[in-house]
């Protein structure tokens, strides 16, 4: 890890950053160094930063050091995942335990000893490592986009063909049509995968917020949710912010809409690519599938038999106008599920295993066809993998690599 590891010196005594540059990169680490806040900022907006050194005493002459608290607060609340090594003087013992109080990971006091230094880092670098790993993550269920009608094949396409690229991405679509979750897979599919996905919420962000999360996703990705509720006094703000940060905005208006909603300066900045997610009843048989899926799923999930959708179940769901779309079809089946009544009629489970799309890719053969067993047997791991002829690990490691 060493040769890729990038360090911060946040220190307004040069003589000190460049003692603390020199030694870490005779140690194949690169450093950069900051002498006041604003100067640090701007290096963690361009770059992804593993550990930060940070002095407590940079605002000298005061004697109270809160300039480095404060800025000790604003990387924790941009970066719940930043590892902060706190450097104080002698006499700084109760400094150092304040500030690893307020999240600091360790602490060196000066003058240091190269060796104390030098294994502090590497401390942090193992730390943050730990900490990109346990946020990489794949969640258990959720984050896989069902559908086989055209308007999700190509939303499926384009995904996988943009996101391992540093395109900006504009996700369009009514409320509940998918639009947080395409947001997450571009993220699970981008080279910032192991870094944490940053969302800042359009309509409550003021400047304060666009400036922290905009660090706070240097090296990864910030998705700007309901980007048109944006208030126009922020579209400089924001426009400004994120350049050179990858973003996936979101929105429910359409391209005319969004055009008078950002204008085009922001619009162009966030466009680059566009997803538009078609309603749910402009989606062919989508319906019928996801309600299959979300049946397995809530049945696992509240641990109730595994139950099918009646006939006339089956009919009502396809021609349903699903106003709130896939959010509101997925609670309608939760409902279901809990209370075995209500709107959509369950009967126990005469189903078929859902028959496979035709489909020349091995990789969404193997995923349809362990979407289909997982469901097929409600979620029992042990039981999908006895059909599929895969050992249990085999088939979590598989679902992990999809999603599921
Ligand atoms: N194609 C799909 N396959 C599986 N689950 C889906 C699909 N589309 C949406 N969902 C699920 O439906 C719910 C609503 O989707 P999501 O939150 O992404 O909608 P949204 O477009 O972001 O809505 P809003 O405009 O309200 O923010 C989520 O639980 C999501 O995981």
């Amino acid at each position: 890890m060493s040769t890729e590891s990038h360090i911060l010196v946040i220190d307004d005594d040069p003589d000190i950053a460049k003692a603390a540059r020199l030694l870490l990169e005779r140690h194949g680490m690169r450093v950069s160094t900051a002498a006041d806040p604003e100067a640090a900022w701007v290096l963690l907006a361009s770059e992804p930063i593993d550990v930060i050194l940070l002095d407590l005493n940079f605002a000298r002459g005061r004697t109270t050091g809160d300039e480095s608290f404060a800025m000790l607060d604003r990387l924790i609340a941009a970066d719940a995942r930043a590892v902060v090594v706190v450097v104080t003087g002698h006499s700084g013992i109760a400094v150092a335990v304040r500030a690893m109080r307020s999240g600091a990971t360790d602490f060196v006091i000066k003058p240091w000893n190269n060796e104390r230094l030098l294994t502090t880092v590497e401390r942090g670098l193992a730390l943050r490592r730990a900490r990109l790993e346990a946020a990489a993550t794949p969640p258990v269920a959720g984050g896989v986009l069902l559908g086989e009608s055209a308007g999700i094949s190509r939303a499926r396409d384009l995904v996988a063909r943009v996101a391992p690229s540093s395109a900006s991405m504009l996700v369009h679509g009514a409320a509940g049509t998918g639009k947080t979750l395409i947001a997450q897979l571009i993220h699970q599919a981008s080279p910032h995968a192991h870094r944490p996905l940053v969302v800042l919420d359009a309509e409550a962000a003021d400047a304060d917020g666009i400036a922290a999360q905009t660090a706070a996703a240097a090296g990864s990705l910030l998705v700007i949710d309901h980007i048109d509720r944006l208030p126009r006094a922020l579209h400089a703000t924001l426009l400004h912010a994120v350049a050179g940060t990858r973003t996936v905005a979101t929105t429910r208006l359409d391209r005319a809409g969004i055009r008078t909603a950002i204008g085009e300066d922001l619009l162009d900045r966030v466009g680059t690519i566009e997803v538009a997610l078609p309603p749910l009843v402009d989606r062919a048989g989508d319906a019928v599938l996801l309600a299959r899926h979300f049946l397995a799923l809530f049945a696992y999930r509240h641990a109730r038999p595994t139950m099918a959708l009646a006939p006339e179940t089956l009919t009502a769901i396809a021609a349903d106008r699903w106003p709130d779309n896939v959010r509101g079809l997925r609670q309608a089946i939760e409902r279901a599920v809990l209370l075995g009544s209500g709107d959509l009629m369950l009967s126990p489970d005469t189903m078929e295993p859902t028959p496979l799309a035709p489909d020349l890719s091995l990789a969404r053969n193997e995923q349809a066809l362990i979407t289909a067993a997982l469901e097929r047997h409600a979620f029992n791991v042990s039981r999908a993998a006895a059909q599929l002829g895969l050992t249990r690990a085999a088939l979590y490691r598989r679902m992990a690599r999809y999603g599921l």
